[in-house]
């Protein structure tokens, strides 16, 4: 799985606007309430930044993926970006509407429609004990999409066989079918309200390796077919590699970098991208020495000063550990490192220790 996307255009804009507009977008969790947290901290206020003012527009018919090592804040960003989860700050625009803007109502839920999400696990994302049919035909009918039954029942049909099911599958239940399977029931339901944008948040990694590419690919047929623009979350590079057409890379809750896919895997920029992409055997750069990620990742609730990553970079310098970077353009690349003061797009140095 390591051929670049050359069916997706790199960063394709349609009218120069983004479909998916997400700006200084943040999630801080209260913590307070946990007797742990109380009992550690005097003052009795604990909070976590799991998102910390994150940028991204996604264009349309992008695939647009974001990496990063566990509790970087991919799925906390893949919540509010659907509607699950309020942001504490920032906005999230879909087509130019606020989804956050406002709550309830007809215009709020007609937004609603045009985005879905697929989640990890289609053994947990289905209701064991209603029949396919009705799990597909449920978004129709909850956005009044189709008002007559008969009618409801060949839509179902039609998108059960467009992801590569048999439409006389509708009446049988999840648990007759493999996980693969299940995962293509998940993606009918998610295209029965015809959504533009779909989250994807690990849609293959609960399933086995043999059934992973097989899904990975319907999902790019569909984008092809329907015109669809994905945020992609994985932890998996090689999927990633093989599926984004733009990468950000997070690191507690911040956006480091982002690139275009192949720019990205060929050569990263930040110091964190590169060492998580060599961290990995068979994504790491050609022609450059291996080397695993030094370090745990630090206590969210306590995150470093300055760039959180500076405890554990090779080429920290000493107002890393003070001073945040700016995200800094260079090239087709944004950057958060301080490495990218003077502008140069030049390719990391050689670690200094
Ligand atoms: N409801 C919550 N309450 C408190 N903290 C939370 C909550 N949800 C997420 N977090 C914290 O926010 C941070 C980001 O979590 P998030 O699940 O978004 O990371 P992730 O990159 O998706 O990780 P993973 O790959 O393990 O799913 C983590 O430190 C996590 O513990």
């Amino acid at each position: 799985m390591s051929a670049a996307p050359d069916h997706i255009a790199e960063a394709p804009a349609v009218d120069g606007v983004p479909l998916v507009e997400v700006e200084g977008l943040g999630r801080v969790f209260d913590l307070s309430k946990r007797w742990l947290n109380r009992l550690l901290d005097g003052s009795g206020k604990v909070t976590l930044t799991a998102v910390d003012g994150v940028d991204i527009a996604i264009n349309r018919g992008e695939t647009y993926a974001l990496v990063g090592e566990s509790g970087s804040g991919k799925s906390t960003i893949a919540r509010m970006v659907v509607g699950l989860l309020p942001p504490t700050s920032g906005s999230v625009h879909i087509g130019g509407a606020d989804i956050w803007a406002e709550s309830g109502g007809p215009r709020q839920r007609q937004i609603r429609r045009r985005i879905q999400m697929i989640f990890q696990d289609p053994f947990a994302s289905l209701n064991p004990r209603w029949r396919v049919g009705s799990i597909v035909a449920e978004p129709i009918k909850a956005f009044g999409l189709i008002a007559d039954a008969r009618d409801r029942e060949a839509r179902v049909g039609e998108l059960l066989a467009l992801v590569g099911l048999d439409p006389r599958d509708a009446g049988k239940f999840p648990h007759e079918f493999s996980g693969g399977q299940r995962q293509r029931i998940a993606i009918a339901r998610a295209l029965a309200s015809e959504p533009e944008f779909i989250v994807c948040d690990e849609p293959t990694s609960a399933l086995d390796v043999s059934v992973q590419a097989q899904v990975l690919n319907l999902l790019r047929e569909l984008q092809e077919r329907l015109g669809l623009t994905y945020l992609f979350i994985s932890h998996n590079l090689a999927v990633v590699r093989h599926m984004a057409t733009r990468v950000g890379v997070l690191y507690l809750g911040r956006l480091v970098e982002e690139a275009p896919a192949r720019e990205l895997f060929a050569a990263p920029k930040q110091p964190y991208t590169r060492m998580l992409l060599d961290a990995v055997p068979d994504i790491g750069m050609e022609g450059v020495e291996r080397q695993s990620i030094a370090g745990e990742i630090p206590n969210p609730i306590n995150p470093p000063a300055g760039c959180h990553f500076n405890p554990r970079c090779p080429y920290v310098m000493p107002h890393c550990k003070t001073i945040v970077p700016p995200l800094y353009q260079v090239g087709n690349a944004k950057v958060l490192c301080h490495l990218y003061a003077d502008g140069v797009d030049a390719a990391l140095p050689p670690p200094a220790r």
